[in-house]
């Protein structure tokens, strides 16, 4: 454990991750500092106490007066454009704020001698891999420019740790989903396509019924598998490496987040009617386009190296804090 805690800058801190990060850094006795645009993000996701700046990252000289008024020593780098549809119809936004706004973030690290990264990535950098379960070592063959722009910023990470004073985590993560247990936040994306958070809408009747995109997929009922991570157990992995590179200077390392193991549409939309105790409709649809029939974690290195706990896996319990939190922010808007 780490004794000598400096200051954390999370970018993106008011958007779904970022704000379960925020937390968790808070709780592991962290200062935490959040730099966020608003553009999907909710100022109200972040607590009064967090210094907040409503910065872009792409904006080099106002992120580096904030590294040096907070004496930041890592930052966690949690903001993007995140829909995978959208970075199709428009890959030069993805490859703007993804790319070119992370390398200005980056070099702003540099230059006020900020010593740690933490980075999110996908699995979305694998495409859509030859086998079910993949590992860190399966190639990288983004199928989408989402994909690209992130797996492009984690190839700029590698080559300016080899040339600086700086080490990094990449975290791979799978499927996130799932709210803070106690309810401090959740997600709140507008027009979300996520299929937990999709399918807990339907549940409170916010949207008409949940489509499933696909039923011939070589799986074991037709439909897509996944490997649904809760997102507190995501952001207790990224404190974990945190702490890992300050103990490691000299080490960087790329870590896929997820437990392994995966659910099909079906058995997700089953949890979802018996943690509501109601039935949501389904409608079959076609598949969608550039879908992996299953995408399952190989996690070993994770578990080894930071020596993650996972304390959500059950789907139930990720289900039941997305409804929470659903239920929750329709009593009370998000702002
Ligand atoms: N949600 C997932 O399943 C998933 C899966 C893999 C990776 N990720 C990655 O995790 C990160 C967080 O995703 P999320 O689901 O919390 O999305 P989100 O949209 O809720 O959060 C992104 C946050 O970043 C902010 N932001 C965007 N561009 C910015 C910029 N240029 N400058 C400053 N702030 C900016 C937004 O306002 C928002 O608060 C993203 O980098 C995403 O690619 C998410
Ligand atoms: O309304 C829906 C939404 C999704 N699905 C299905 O549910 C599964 C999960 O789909 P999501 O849209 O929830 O997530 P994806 O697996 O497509 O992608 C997510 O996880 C990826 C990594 O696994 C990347 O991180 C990506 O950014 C992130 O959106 C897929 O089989 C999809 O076809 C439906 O059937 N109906």
């Amino acid at each position: 454990m780490t004794s000598n805690k400096f200051s954390v800058l999370v970018t993106g801190g008011a958007g779904y991750i970022g704000s379960h990060a925020v937390l968790a850094l808070q709780d592991a006795g962290w200062p935490v500092v959040v730099v966020d645009n608003l553009v999907t993000g909710f100022r109200s996701a972040v607590s009064e106490g967090v210094p907040f700046h409503e910065v872009d990252v792409g904006d080099g000289k106002a992120v580096r007066s904030i590294l040096r008024e907070h004496g930041i020593g890592a930052i966690m780098h949690f903001a993007g454009s995140v829909v995978v549809p959208e970075s199709v119809e428009n890959p030069l936004k993805y490859y703007d704020n993804n790319t070119a706004r992370s390398r200005v973030l980056i070099e702003a690290a540099i230059k006020e001698g900020v010593r740690h990264f933490v980075f999110s990535s996908t699995a979305a950098v694998y495409g859509e891999p030859d086998t079910a379960r993949v590992s860190e070592d399966s190639p990288t063959r983004p199928i989408n420019p989402y994909g690209m722009s992130k797996l492009m910023t984690e190839a700029m990470l590698r080559d300016v740790t080899n040339a600086h004073d700086l080490n990094h985590c990449i975290l791979r993560y799978f499927n996130v989903a799932g709210a803070d247990p106690q309810g401090r936040t959740g997600q709140s994306t507008q027009g979300a396509t996520h299929l937990i958070k999709v399918a807990v809408e339907a549940a409170l009747g916010k949207r008409s019924h949940v489509a499933i995109f696909g039923g011939d997929f070589e799986t074991r009922d037709g439909t897509g598998v996944r490997d649904y991570i809760h997102v507190s157990d995501l952001v207790a992995a990224h404190v974990l490496a945190l702490e890992a590179l300050v103990e490691k200077p000299d080490a960087s390392m790329t870590l896929n987040c997820g437990y392994g193991r995966g659910y099909s549409v079906r058995e997700v939309l089953d949890a979802v009617d018996r943690v509501s105790g109601g039935e949501v409709e389904r409608r079959q649809e076609p598949r969608r386009a550039g879908d992996p029939g299953e995408l399952i974690s190989e996690n070993a290195r994770l578990l080894a190296t930071v020596l993650w706990q996972p304390r959500h896996q059950n789907i139930d319990e990720i289900v039941g804090h997305a409804l929470a939190w659903e239920r929750q922010s329709a009593l009370e808007p998000a702002g």
